[in-house]
C-alpha cells in the first residue's frame, strides 16, 4: 500500500481530518497536522477503527453541518482565515485542509424533519424555499446517512460569490455520497430526491429547486465526488474491509522502508510527487468526466453502478516544477485559469495571490487535487553540483598525507627564526641549496615523513583562511621565548587554535638564553589549560633554541606523533581541492598563487577554480622552485595559469569537465555582479535617507502622496514643501486619491521617490511590484505622523554638525628610529582602540605637544585596520617623528551630528 497523508486518508473515509488528528492521537500515532504522512500499519489501524464505530464519529462530527445557520460557509471559512493570520503563506498551515466546518453542534439537528442533509446547509433565506426537505424521519438515521456523505473537503469550501440562495455546493456533496457507505438502513431514494435537488441549487442558479434534476457544471465539481466512493447501502463496511484487506501486504513492505530515506530519494531521482494519489486522483476525475457527461439523474439513480463501473483514466501529461512554482505558473503549466488554483489552495487553507510562489508540497497537493500528476525537478545550480562532486572518501581510498603546520606567538618570541632553522637543517639532501624561493609554504622531512609548514602569520592562517570556510592547520606550534613567557599575542595564538580546533603544541624557545625559565612559562600557560604532560596534564611542550637549532628533532617528533594520533588522511586518488595560501600578480608571469592540496593530485593541464579566477594549470612549481607535474595531498606549490588573482584562503576546486567549470564560474561572476549591484543600488528610503545625503547621492526628497481624499493629497503637499530649505527640497512629483498601484511604484522607482499613503493600502499587483522594485512605501493615518516622519529622514539632508569622539589611547613603550620611515612608537593601546583612519595626539606629561594623523598603523609586520585594548602595535605619525617612550597617543574621529529641521 502506498503511504498517505492525514487528509487523504480522511478523505477517502470520508472523516474530517482534524477529527482524524484527534483520533489519531487518541490512539497514540502520533502526527503533526493534515499532511503527515502515515505508515501503512498506522493507516491499517485506523481503518480498523472507523470500522469497528461504523462511522459514529463522523456523524457526530460533521453533524453540525446542518444546523449551519444562514452563511454558515462563510462564517467558519472566515474565521478559518482569521486563525491563520492575516497575510499571505506560503506553506499549507498545519490545521487540516480539507473540512472546515466541523465545529457546529450536532444538537443543531433536533429540528430537522427532512433529510439531514437538506436543512443543515440551509442558509435562513432559502429556508421558506427549501422547507419541503426539512420534514423527515427519525433524525439519528438522517444524521447518519448524511454524515457519510460529508466526508468530501472540496464541497466545504465557501464559494466566492456564490449566490446566497446556494448554500455551497459542499453541503450536497456531503449528503450523498457517504450515504449509501454509512449505513445499510439509509435507503437511496430518500438520499437521491434532496441531494439532487442540492446539487443543482449549488451549482447553477437558475437551475435548482424546481427541478429537482441535477446537472453538472464543471467537471470539478464537488458535488460529482459523493458518488465516488460508492453510495449504495452496504457498501462502507464492504470498502473500508477491502482497503483494510488490501493494505495488509503492502504494510509489511512498507515498513521495510525508512520514510526518511524515501523522501530523499524522491527529491534526488526528481521521483513523481503525489503518485500515492494518482489512483484516487484519476478515478475522481474519471468520475467527475463520468458524472458530467451522463447527467444528473442517472448519477444518483445508478450511483452503486457507477462505482462498479471502470474509471476511465483521463491521460495528462505530468506537471513538471521546481522546488517552488508561482500559482500562475502552476495553472498556466495545468492549462487551468489560476483563479480555480487559487480557490483550490483555499480550500486547502493556504492563501496565495497569483504571483505568490508556492512550495513543492502544497503545488504537488493542489494539482493532484484537480487531476494532474506532478514531477518535482530540482535544478541544482553549479555550485551545489559542484559540492555534489565532492564526495565523501571510502575509508580504504586514504592514504597517510603530511600534517600541516602553522607556527604561532608573540611577536619576537622567534616564530621567523625557529621555521628558518627547521627548514635548513631538515630539507633532505637533494633539495639542499635549492631553495631559491619562498612561496608561503614549504616541506620538510623528517625520519622519512614530511611535515607541511604554512608560513603565514599565524593569525591570517586562521581568521582569513577560517573566514573562507577553509581549514588548512592540523597542528598549531605556538611559541613562547623561555625568557619572556606568555605574552597577549600567545594568548591570541591559543584562542585562534582552540577556536579552529586544531591541537597545540607549546615551543618554549630561546632557551639557550641565560634568563631562560621555561618552567615559569609552563606555570603560566596552566592559566590556558595548557598542562605538560609530566604535570598530568595531555599538552605537548618541547623546549627548544632555534639559534642554537637545540632540540628541533624533538619538536618534529612530536609534530609526526601528533599527526599519527590525529589520523590525517586524504585520497591521492581523486580530482585535487585545496586552499589558496597567498596570490599575486607576477609581472612577468602573471596570476602566481600558491595553493596547498588537501585532497586528490593536482596536475599541469588540469582546470581549476578559486573563486572566480579559473585557468588550466600551466605549470606548477614546489617550495624550492622546482618545476613539478603533480602535486599530492598536503603538498604546497605555486600554480601558473589562473585568469586572475584569487584571494588568500579561496578554496579551489579542479573540474574535470571545461564547460561546467566556466558555467559555475560565470554563476559566480553573475552573482557577484547582482550582489555589487544590489548593493551599490541606491533606492531612497526613509531609513537610509540620512546615509545616503551624507554620501551625497541625494539632494532632494521625491515623494508621492496617495489619500482617501484630495483634502489629504493638498495638506500633506503643503506641509512637506514648506519643510524644504536652500539645502533640501522636498519635491512632491505627484499626489492622487485612490489605492497605491502598480503604476505608483513604478513612478516612484524610476524618480527614486518615497511613497506615503493615508488611509489607503496598495493594491496586489503594487504589493508585488514592491517586492521587485524596492520601493519604500509609508503608510499613515494620521498626516501628523508622516510629516514627522519626512522631518526626521530629512534631517539627514542637511549639512550635519560634527563632534569629536575619542576612540581610544595607546601608550608609546618603545621607539625605532627607521630610515625613510621615521620614527615608529612600540605601543600598547590601554584602553578601547586605535583604528588606522584615525586622528591622533600625541600627549606628553598632560601637554597635548602634536596633532595630526596616523601614518601607519602595524601588528607583526602587518598593517593592520584597528588594534583593540590589551595588543601591542607599531604607529607612526604623519609628519611627526618626536615621539618619545612614555607618550601618551589618543586616537579620535570625528563624527556627523544629525541636525533636525528647524
Ligand atoms: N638567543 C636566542 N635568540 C633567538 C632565538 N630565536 C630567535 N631569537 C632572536 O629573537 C629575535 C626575534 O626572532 P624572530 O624569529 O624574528 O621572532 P618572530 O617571532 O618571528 O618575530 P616577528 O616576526 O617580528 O613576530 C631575533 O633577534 C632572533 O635572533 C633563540 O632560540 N635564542
Amino acid at each position: 500500500m502506498v503511504k498517505k497523508r492525514v487528509h487523504e486518508l480522511a478523505k477517502e473515509l470520508n472523516i474530517e481530518s482534524k477529527d482524524m488528528l484527534n483520533q489519531l492521537n487518541k490512539m497514540g500515532i502520533t502526527v503533526k497536522s493534515h499532511m503527515s504522512t502515515l505508515e501503512d500499519n498506522e493507516i491499517v489501524r485506523i481503518k480498523n477503527h472507523y470500522q469497528s464505530v461504523g462511522g459514529g464519529n463522523i456523524v457526530a462530527k460533521s453533524a453540525p453541518h446542518k444546523n449551519e445557520k444562514h452563511g454558515g460557509f462563510k462564517t467558519v471559512s472566515n474565521r478559518d482565515r482569521q486563525d491563520r493570520g492575516p497575510g499571505l503563506v506560503d506553506r499549507v498551515p498545519d490545521r487540516p485542509p480539507d473540512r472546515v466546518f466541523t465545529e457546529k453542534t450536532i444538537g443543531s439537528f433536533s429540528n430537522d424533519k427532512g433529510r439531514a442533509s437538506e436543512p443543515r446547509f440551509q442558509r435562513q433565506d432559502d429556508k421558506p424555499k427549501n422547507n419541503q426537505y426539512k420534514s423527515s424521519q427519525s433524525r439519528s438515521n438522517q444524521t447518519r446517512g448524511n454524515q457519510t456523505g460529508s466526508s468530501q473537503p472540496k464541497s466545504n469550501q465557501p464559494r466566492p460569490n456564490q449566490p446566497s440562495g446556494q448554500p455551497g455546493r459542499a453541503t450536497a456533496d456531503r449528503n450523498h455520497a457517504p450515504v449509501g457507505n454509512r449505513t445499510a438502513a439509509n435507503k437511496p431514494e430518500q438520499t437521491r430526491g434532496p441531494v439532487s435537488t442540492f446539487r443543482d441549487r449549488n451549482k447553477v442558479g437558475d437551475y435548482n429547486r424546481t427541478t429537482g434534476q441535477q446537472r453538472p457544471s464543471k467537471p470539478f465539481d464537488r458535488s460529482n465526488q459523493g458518488p465516488r466512493t460508492g453510495s449504495g447501502p452496504n457498501t462502507q463496511a464492504g470498502v473500508i474491509a477491502k482497503m483494510v484487506q488490501k493494505s495488509m501486504p503492502d504494510q509489511v513492505k512498507a515498513l521495510e522502508k525508512n520514510k526518511a530515506q524515501e523522501r530523499s530519494k524522491q527529491v534526488e531521482k526528481h521521483a513523481f510527487k503525489g503518485k500515492d494519489t494518482k489512483d484516487n486522483r484519476l478515478n475522481k476525475d474519471a468520475s467527475k468526466e463520468r458524472s458530467f457527461k451522463s447527467g444528473s439523474n442517472r448519477r444518483f439513480n445508478k450511483g452503486p453502478q457507477k462505482k462498479s463501473q471502470p474509471a476511465p483514466v483521463v491521460e495528462k501529461k505530468p506537471v513538471v516544477i521546481g522546488d517552488t512554482i508561482t500559482v500562475k505558473t502552476l495553472a498556466e503549466k495545468m492549462r487551468i485559469n489560476a483563479g480555480e488554483v487559487i480557490k483550490k489552495l483555499m480550500e486547502l487553507g493556504t492563501l496565495a495571490t497569483i504571483n505568490q510562489e508556492i512550495d513543492a508540497d502544497t503545488a504537488t497537493i493542489v494539482a493532484n487535487e484537480m487531476g494532474f500528476e506532478v514531477q518535482v525537478k530540482v535544478e541544482l545550480d553549479k555550485e551545489a553540483q559542484l559540492m555534489m562532486k565532492e564526495p565523501e572518501d571510502d575509508a580504504e581510498n586514504l592514504r597517510w598525507r603530511p600534517p600541516v603546520v602553522t607556527i604561532m606567538g608573540h611577536v619576537d618570541h622567534g616564530k621567523t627564526s625557529l621555521l628558518d632553522a627547521i627548514r635548513h637543517t631538515h630539507v633532505t639532501a637533494s633539495e639542499e641549496g635549492g631553495i631559491t624561493q619562498h612561496i608561503g609554504a614549504y616541506q620538510v622531512e623528517h625520519k622519512g615523513r614530511k611535515i607541511t609548514f604554512v608560513d603565514t602569520p599565524g593569525h591570517a592562517a586562521f581568521t582569513a583562511m577560517r573566514a573562507r570556510g577553509a581549514k588548512v592547520t592540523d597542528i598549531a606550534i605556538v611559541v613562547i621565548a623561555a625568557d619572556d613567557g606568555v605574552m597577549p599575542q600567545t594568548v591570541e595564538a591559543i584562542n585562534h587554535a582552540r577556536a579552529a580546533d586544531v591541537p597545540i603544541i607549546v615551543a618554549i624557545n630561546k632557551i639557550d638564553k641565560p634568563g631562560a625559565d621555561p618552567e615559569k612559562v609552563k606555570r603560566e600557560l596552566t592559566e590556558y589549560n595548557l598542562v605538560p604532560e609530566a604535570w598530568g596534564g595531555d599538552t605537548i611542550f618541547v623546549e627548544v633554541s632555534a639559534k642554537e637549532k637545540l632540540n628541533l628533532p624533538e619538536l618534529l617528533e612530536m609534530i609526526l606523533l601528533v599527526a599519527e594520533v590525529g589520523e590525517f588522511k586524504a585520497n591521492p586518488n581523486r580530482a585535487a581541492r585545496g586552499t589558496v595560501i597567498e596570490a599575486e600578480l607576477d609581472k612577468g608571469r602573471g596570476p602566481v598563487a600558491t595553493v596547498l592540496v588537501q585532497n586528490g593530485t593536482l596536475r599541469v593541464g588540469d582546470f581549476i577554480i578559486a573563486g572566480v579566477a579559473y585557468g588550466k594549470v600551466r605549470a606548477m612549481m614546489d617550495y624550492t622552485g622546482r618545476r613539478v607535474s603533480k602535486a599530492g595531498p598536503s603538498t604546497p606549490v605555486e600554480v601558473l595559469g589562473f585568469s586572475g588573482v584569487p584571494p588568500a584562503g579561496e578554496l579551489f576546486y579542479t573540474v574535470e569537465d571545461e564547460k561546467f567549470g566556466k558555467q559555475l564560474i560565470d554563476e559566480r561572476f553573475t552573482k557577484k555582479r547582482e550582489e555589487e549591484f544590489r548593493l551599490s543600488a541606491p533606492k531612497i528610503s526613509l531609513d537610509d535617507l540620512f546615509n545616503q545625503i551624507q554620501e551625497g547621492q541625494v539632494k532632494e526628497l521625491n515623494i508621492i502622496i496617495k489619500a482617501d481624499v484630495q483634502g489629504s493629497v493638498e495638506a500633506v503637499r503643503q506641509s512637506l514643501e514648506q519643510m524644504g530649505n536652500s539645502e533640501v527640497r522636498v519635491n512632491v512629483i505627484h499626489g492622487g486619491v485612490g489605492a497605491i498601484t502598480e503604476s505608483d511604484i513604478m513612478l516612484a522607482s524610476a524618480s527614486n521617490a518615497i511613497i506615503i499613503g493615508f488611509n489607503v493600502r496598495p493594491v496586489e499587483n503594487a504589493r508585488n511590484a514592491v517586492e521587485t522594485e524596492k520601493v519604500d512605501i509609508r503608510l499613515y493615518r494620521i498626516i501628523y505622523d508622516a510629516i514627522e516622519d519626512i522631518k526626521k529622514a530629512m534631517s539627514g539632508l542637511l549639512e550635519p554638525e560634527y563632534k569629536e569622539v575619542v576612540l581610544g589611547r595607546a601608550e608609546v613603550r618603545k621607539t625605532f628610529k627607521v630610515t625613510k620611515v621615521g620614527t615608529i612608537a612600540g605601543c600598547y593601546i590601554t584602553e578601547g582602540k586605535v583604528t588606522r583612519d584615525a586622528g591622533v595626539r600625541v600627549i606628553r606629561d598632560g601637554i597635548v605637544i602634536h596633532e595630526g594623523h596616523l601614518d601607519s598603523l602595524k601588528r607583526f609586520k602587518d598593517d593592520a585596520k584597528e588594534v583593540m585594548q590589551g595588543y601591542e602595535c607599531g604607529i607612526t605619525v604623519e609628519r611627526f617623528n618626536d615621539i618619545r617612550e612614555g607618550d601618551q597617543l589618543e586616537a579620535y574621529i570625528v563624527e556627523a551630528v544629525k541636525r533636525e529641521l528647524a
